[in-house]
């Protein structure tokens, strides 16, 4: 393997690390807007007397990730662990505001 000397790896991981900051900061902000969109569906399923969860809905989110994962060089496996991740945090304010709506 090619010898880089430790300046160079330096100036290197500086601007590698910088990308990895900017791509922390926008996935943080997706996160925060998808948490924004999904807290009004939920509040409207409160409203309106639907389950929080809809299980058909989610396989068809899964099957799609993968497939996006998998033509973008993502781990599938991976993409799946996090999406569920994502969607059981959902449900759980999904059945919160169902919650509230009982109230
Ligand atoms: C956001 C919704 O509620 C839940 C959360 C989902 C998600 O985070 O993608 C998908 C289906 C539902 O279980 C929805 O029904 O669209």
């Amino acid at each position: 393997m090619e010898h880089v000397s430790a300046d160079d790896a330096r100036a290197e991981l500086h601007r590698l690390r910088s990308s990895i900051d900017n791509l922390d900061a926008a996935l943080v902000h997706l996160l925060a807007e998808r948490f924004k969109c999904t807290e009004t569906v939920g509040r409207l399923k409160a409203r309106a007397g639907m389950p929080p969860a809809d299980p058909a809905r989610e396989a068809v989110q899964i099957a799609r990730l993968r497939s996006m994962a998998e033509s973008s060089g993502l781990d599938p496996h991976f993409a799946e662990k996090i999406l569920n991740v994502i969607i059981a945090e959902v449900i759980r304010n999904h059945e919160q505001f169902a919650e509230e709506s009982d109230d």
